[in-house]
């Protein structure tokens, strides 16, 4: 069998009374990248949010490592190991990115060597070290999201669209910083609706629609399949650009 670090079989969630999530099967290869795409509205942020707790499961499983998650509360889960970085990132603006990453570290104190390595990750962070989270642009703001993410060592991250609205040169430094965090073996499910974001630094990949996972593999099959491509997800050339 797989390792995978999370299996979600047939979850099934609501939000209020409406039936978001019918039925996901997800598998998520322990220490891959895997990018989760799907057009809007296909239930990609409410698989995340199921993941961490944040919404009513009504039918099947959720197991991380190994341990069924169903039900457990949200700070819980946090603990066992998983992080999440919101599309709205969660962030304190008018606390300092200092303050931000001390109340995101466990009993605030925060390990000299792991800051060593998040600055060499995201450099403005040091630059602004003692400036509000406010006056961060958006794709700063985006850094601190995932650094105060990452102040602890995760088994297991979640990311929902971190590119949203972001300009290419800072796209491409967050990439980088995927990239490293993949060279840490640490698990990611990154939701995204850029291409070619996805393409770089996906592993595996999954597709969504009308809440529920219409396709499985690996994302460099998926990339060389136009086809495929504009099968599920409408992509037309300019995604190829
Ligand atoms: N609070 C809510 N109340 C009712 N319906 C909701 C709520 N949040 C999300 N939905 C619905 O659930 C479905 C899935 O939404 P979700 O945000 O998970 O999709 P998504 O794939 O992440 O899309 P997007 O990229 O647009 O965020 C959508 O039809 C959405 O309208």
């Amino acid at each position: 069998m797989a390792d995978n670090i999370l299996e979600l079989s047939d979850v099934c969630a609501d939000i209020d009374q409406y039936h978001i999530l019918h039925g996901v099967d997800l598998a998520l290869p322990r220490g891959e990248l895997t990018v989760l795409l799907g057009r809007n509205g296909a239930g990609k942020s409410t698989t995340l949010r199921t993941i961490m707790g944040l919404t009513k499961v009504t039918r099947g499983e959720l197991r991380f490592q190994g341990q069924s998650i169903r039900g457990v509360p949200t700070p819980a889960i946090a603990r066992r190991g998983i992080a999440f970085v919101p599309e709205h990132m969660g962030i304190f603006s008018l606390l300092s990115v200092r303050e931000n990453m001390v109340l995101a570290a466990i009993g605030g104190a925060m390990d000299e060597a792991r800051l060593d390595w998040i600055f060499n990750l995201f450099p403005p962070l040091k630059r602004f070290w003692d400036k509000p989270a406010g006056t961060l642009s958006g794709g700063q703001k985006q850094m601190l999201a995932i650094a105060r993410a990452v102040i602890e060592p995760r088994e297991l991250l979640l990311v929902d669209e971190p590119t949203k609205g972001l300009a290419p040169a800072i796209i491409n430094d967050l990439a980088d910083a995927f990239e490293e965090l993949k060279a840490q073996r640490v698990a990611i499910l990154l939701v995204e609706q850029n291409f070619n974001f996805s393409r770089r630094l996906g592993q595996s990949v999954a597709v969504m629609s009308d809440g529920r996972i219409v396709h499985r593999g690996r994302m460099a099959d998926l990339a060389e399949d136009e086809a495929l491509q504009r099968e599920l997800l409408g992509l037309g050339l300019g995604a190829h650009q």
